[in-house]
């Protein structure tokens, strides 16, 4: 009798457990870290980017700016999420990175940290927070890590920053380089404009990079470089990945702003960019359909909204009517 229950339960548990709407393990246990009906992840650390490096296996970054954005890059698969200043022009509003300070980016940061485990994540130290010395950069950085809870710090800059990453790097927090276009320089650049176009720019960018590496840090942003020069970059690092935002195909991995990906920003859109959501689109006919709901009065209908029970809501009227003096209905 025993061993023949038994072994229907076993049966029919094997038969639950390969039924295609029972994906296997989620079914073992639910587990509450799950976000957006996706398993947990590991954890990528550096060492597991430098081997995606090694492996030819491309890096994603992606930068996000509050806790909603911050849960997408944890729960679809991003390597790197990236705090980017760019929130300064995308969310806050301002017309230049060079706008947002510190605290600003802090209060970003704890936001993304809240949601973003499982990717490294990265933010970007803010024009002038890494310019007065190397005390205030140290104690900036620390700040980063301590109270905005991000594991990696990006600074902007070639060869006249490398003491700087060298520092932070022995201090114990990560550095990503940032060369190439640097739009915290934009004004000195005179825009937003294509970097290393002739020999002997492209030739600084190099340097740069190379110089980057050596003072320590764990990866190196390129932007807006023609694409053979990020590929020359890439391979002439001995081992830290490149992560290129318009520096062609051969770099080790790609980023990209948020809003550019969704199609949420408004203004220019640099040649580098490619929309893969419209979500600009989705926003309209929500906002939009919304409004014109609540003025047709076809929302909120009985379905949205609270019944309460007739013996009390008789005596409810009873008793208000008599407190106003039987003034209305
Ligand atoms: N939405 C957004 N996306 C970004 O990539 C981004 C920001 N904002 N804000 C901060 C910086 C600014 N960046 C920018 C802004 C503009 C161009 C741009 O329009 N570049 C020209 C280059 C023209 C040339 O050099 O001839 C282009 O047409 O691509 C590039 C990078 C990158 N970062
Ligand atoms: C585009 C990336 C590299 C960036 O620095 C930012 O978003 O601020
Ligand atoms: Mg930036």
């Amino acid at each position: 009798m025993l061993p023949r229950f038994s072994s229907r339960i076993r049966s029919s548990h094997l038969r639950t457990l390969s039924h295609p709407s029972f994906p296997s393990r989620r079914w073992m246990s639910v587990r509450p870290e799950e976000v957006d009906g996706v398993a947990p992840r590991k954890k990528v650390t550096i060492h597991h980017l430098q081997a995606m490096r090694r492996s030819g296996t491309p890096i994603t970054m992606l930068t996000a700016y509050d806790y909603p954005t911050g849960r997408a890059c944890e729960s679809h698969g991003v390597d790197i999420t990236l705090v980017g200043d760019s929130l300064a022009q995308v969310c806050l509003g301002y017309d230049s990175t060079t706008r947002l300070t510190l605290d600003e980016m802090l209060h970003h940061c704890r936001a993304v940290a809240r949601a973003s485990k499982a990717p490294f994540l990265v933010a970007d130290m803010p024009f002038g927070t890494y310019h007065t010395g190397a005390e205030d950069t140290v104690r900036n950085a620390v700040r980063m890590v301590r109270e905005g809870g991000v594991e990696g710090v990006k600074i902007e800059g070639g060869l006249e920053v490398a003491d700087t990453v060298r520092r932070l790097t022995r201090m114990g927090i990560p550095v990503m380089a940032h060369v190439g276009l640097m739009p915290q320089r934009h004004t000195m650049l005179s825009g937003y404009r294509v970097q290393g176009k002739n020999a002997e720019c492209a030739l600084d960018v190099l340097r740069a990079a190379v110089a980057l590496e050596d003072a320590g840090a764990f990866a190196v942003v390129v932007e807006a470089v023609p694409h053979r020069l990020g590929g020359y970059i890439t391979r002439a690092m001995r081992r830290i990945p490149t992560i290129g935002i318009g520096a062609g195909k051969e770099t080790d991995g790609q980023v990209l702003v948020w809003d550019d990906v969704m199609g949420t920003w408004c203004g220019d859109k640099a040649k580098f960019v490619r929309r893969f959501g419209d979500v600009k689109g989705e926003v309209a006919r929500g906002v939009r359909s919304y409004i014109a709901a609540v003025r047709e009065r076809s929302f909120p209908d009985t379905a949205e909204t609270y019944g309460m029970p007739e013996i009390e809501w008789e005596a409810f009227l009873a008793r208000a009517e008599a407190e106003r003096g039987g003034s209305s209905s």
